[in-house]
C-alpha cells in the first residue's frame, strides 16, 4: 500500500500484467496482442504516435473498455472487465487526461471526493497529502476552477492517492503545461513513486517521460513495438530516429 517502503519490494515483483489483450471501441479494434508488466516499485511510461493506442491501455486496465481477449491482472488477480469503482477497490487509481478535478468545488471538497469509496476516516490520509502538497493545504477552500494548470493536475494525483492505491494510471501528466510547470508535475510523479505507488504512464512527451522512468514501452498500432529500461530506449537510435523525434 500507500506509505509503505517502496525499497522493500523486489525489482521484478510485478503488480500489474496485460497479456495478450485486444480491445477497442465498439466493433473498431484498437490494442492488438498487447503485452506489459509494471513491478511494484517502478513508474513505466508508454510512448509513442498519436492513435497509437495509449490511451486506450489506461481505460482497458482501469475497467472502462473490457478486454476482447487477452488477461489483465492485479497482484494476480483478473481484473479485465471489471467495473472501474471495483477496480478502485482493488487499489488501481486512474488520473485522466482533462476533467480530472470538480472545479466547482474547493480542493478539501474534490479530495473527500476522491475517497468516497473508502468507508473510514479520511482525515488522516488528507492531512498527509496536505504535507506532501502544501500547496493544496495553503488553498484547501479555494474552488479547484482557480488554480493553474500545474496546480491542478497536482490535485488530481492527489485525489487519486486518497484511495492510497498500489498502482496509478496517469494519462499524459503534462499535457496543456508550460515545460517548467510540466517538469514540477513529472517531480510530483516521481514523488507520488517514492511514497511507494508504482506508476503506468502515458505521455506524449516522450523523452521527458522516459528520464523520470524506469521502464518505457514504445507504442505502434496497438501492439509493443519496444520496451526496454527507459535509459535504453532514450539511447536506442532506432528508437530516437523513429519515435523520439531524433
Ligand atoms: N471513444 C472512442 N471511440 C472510438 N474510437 C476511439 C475512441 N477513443 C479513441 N479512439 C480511437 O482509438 C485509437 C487509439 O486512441 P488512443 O487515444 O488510445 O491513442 P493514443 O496513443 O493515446 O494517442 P493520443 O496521443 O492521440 O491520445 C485512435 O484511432 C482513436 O481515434
Amino acid at each position: 500500500m500507500f506509505g509503505e517502503d517502496a525499497a522493500d519490494a523486489a525489482p521484478d515483483d510485478t503488480v500489474l500484467e496485460v497479456d495478450g489483450v485486444d480491445s477497442g471501441y465498439g466493433e473498431v479494434q484498437v490494442l492488438d496482442d498487447l503485452s506489459l508488466t509494471l513491478a511494484r516499485d517502478e513508474i513505466a511510461c508508454l510512448v509513442g504516435p498519436n492513435g497509437a493506442g495509449k490511451s486506450t491501455v489506461l481505460k482497458t486496465v482501469f475497467g472502462m473498455l473490457t478486454p476482447w481477449t487477452g488477461s489483465v491482472r492485479f497482484d494476480g488477480r483478473d481484473i479485465g472487465g471489471m467495473a472501474p469503482e471495483d477496480i478502485v477497490r482493488e487499489g488501481v487509481g486512474y488520473v485522466p487526461q482533462t476533467d480530472n478535478v470538480f472545479g466547482s468545488l474547493s480542493i478539501a471538497e474534490n479530495l473527500r471526493m476522491g475517497g468516497v469509496a473508502r468507508d473510514d476516516d479520511l482525515g488522516p490520509v488528507i492531512d498527509g497529502l496536505y504535507d506532501r502538497f502544501p500547496i493544496l493545504e495553503e488553498k484547501r477552500e479555494a474552488k479547484a476552477s482557480t488554480l493553474s494548470g500545474g496546480q491542478r493536475q497536482v490535485l488530481a494525483f492527489a485525489r487519486a492517492l486518497v484511495m492510497e492505491p498500489d498502482v496509478l494510471l496517469i494519462d499524459e501528466p503534462s499535457a496543456g503545461l508550460a515545460p517548467n510547470t510540466a517538469d514540477e508535475v513529472f517531480a510530483d510523479v516521481q514523488a507520488v513513486n517514492d511514497l511507494g505507488t508504482a506508476i503506468l504512464m502515458v505521455e506524449q512527451n516522450a523523452k521527458k517521460g522516459l528520464a523520470i522512468s524506469d521502464y518505457g514501452y514504445v507504442l505502434d498500432q496497438g501492439t509493443v513495438a519496444y520496451e526496454d529500461e527507459a535509459d535504453g530506449l532514450l539511447d536506442n537510435p532506432e528508437v530516437s530516429r523513429l519515435y523520439l523525434g531524433g
